[in-house]
């Protein structure tokens, strides 16, 4: 069961410079056990940079971060092989066979099995799991950019990760591969515990998958929540819809629950279509991005 005190990542003051460019500002977060974090932000906003420091692959240049209790700059085998990483672009393993590269990648992380969690994952069964079952037996580059794809979150999870990073993972999926893929992360994070952090330019994703959203932007966190809580905090007030004798009626509350309790009071069944909406995850990102570029507002900004 996921306990809220288990904490996977806790990220201090994370500061980096690129010669003279200054990309991330004193980033600061922390994921739990079990939780799915987003995060968001545009091009060149620094989460790449973010998530290749947290896997240990660049070196920060100030701040503090922990990864499963150890600093990644001085990480070891044993680190490693309770993280999964998936990268945008794999570009190797073209002449292997897909179940023969599960295989043989797989066996790097049985000598890491624990009590716990078997390592690695039965090569039939993850490539089932990733929808790859057809094309198991043909070479790595004969698969279609959104099997290979596949592939590469495959690749990513052989090894059961307790940790799991993904950048941009459904880029060039379809729409029924996306969906697989959410089903897989729901699957990761519900049977094995599987803490996540991924980035997605696809909001939609992000609201459907994450437990908390970050928000990335010039370097950085700008919000950090649930879904429905960002959307709370930008957009207080929500649209109530109905209609009623033939007319449609549009209005604006910050106590909505409160207003069709009052509507359904006075017009009781008379009322139809009724509809209540909040700022979807867009308008807050929009919002968001936008005041952050402004300098006069600091909203939400650390
Ligand atoms: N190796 C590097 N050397 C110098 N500058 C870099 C390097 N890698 C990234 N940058 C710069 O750091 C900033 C953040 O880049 P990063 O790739 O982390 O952004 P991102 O949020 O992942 O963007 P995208 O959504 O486009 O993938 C950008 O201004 C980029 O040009």
């Amino acid at each position: 069961m996921r306990d809220p005190q288990d904490v996977m990542m806790s990220v201090k003051d994370l500061r980096m410079r690129y010669g003279t460019n200054d990309v991330l500002h004193g980033v600061d977060f922390t994921a739990h056990r079990g939780e799915v974090i987003c995060l968001l932000g545009p091009n060149g906003a620094g989460k790449t940079t973010t998530i290749e420091i947290l896997e240990g692959f660049r070196m920060r240049s100030e701040g503090e971060v922990s990864v499963l209790g150890v600093d990644p700059a001085h990480a070891d085998e044993n680190w490693r092989a309770r993280l999964g990483v998936v990268l945008q672009a794999w570009r190797d393993h073209a002449k292997w066979r897909v179940r023969e590269l599960l295989e043989h990648l797989g066996g790097y992380y049985a000598p890491y099995s624990t009590d716990r969690i078997k390592r690695p994952w039965d090569p039939d069964e993850l490539i089932a799991a990733v929808g790859l079952t057809a094309h198991a037996d043909k070479r790595v580059r004969m698969l279609s950019g959104g099997q290979r794809r596949r592939l590469d979150v495959a690749i990513g999870i052989v090894g059961r990760p307790e940790l799991l990073f993904l950048d941009e993972p459904t880029a060039g999926l379809d729409p029924e591969a996306r969906r697989e893929f959410h089903e897989l992360v729901h699957r990761l994070t519900d049977d094995d515990d599987t803490t996540i952090l991924l980035t997605t330019h696809d909001l939609d994703e992000a609201e459907k998958l994450a437990d908390r959203i970050l928000i990335l932007n010039h370097g950085r966190i700008v919000a950090d929540g649930s879904a429905d809580a960002l959307s709370r905090q930008i957009a207080g007030e929500a649209e109530v819809r109905w209609t009623l004798d033939g007319q449609r009626f549009v209005h604006s509350t910050t106590e909505s629950t409160k207003y069709v309790h009052e509507l359904f009071k006075q017009h009781g069944d008379a009322i139809g279509d009724l509809e209540v909406r909040r700022a979807s995850l867009e308008d807050t990102y929009m919002t968001l991005v936008r005041q952050a570029e402004s300098p006069l507002t600091e909203v939400g900004a650390r």
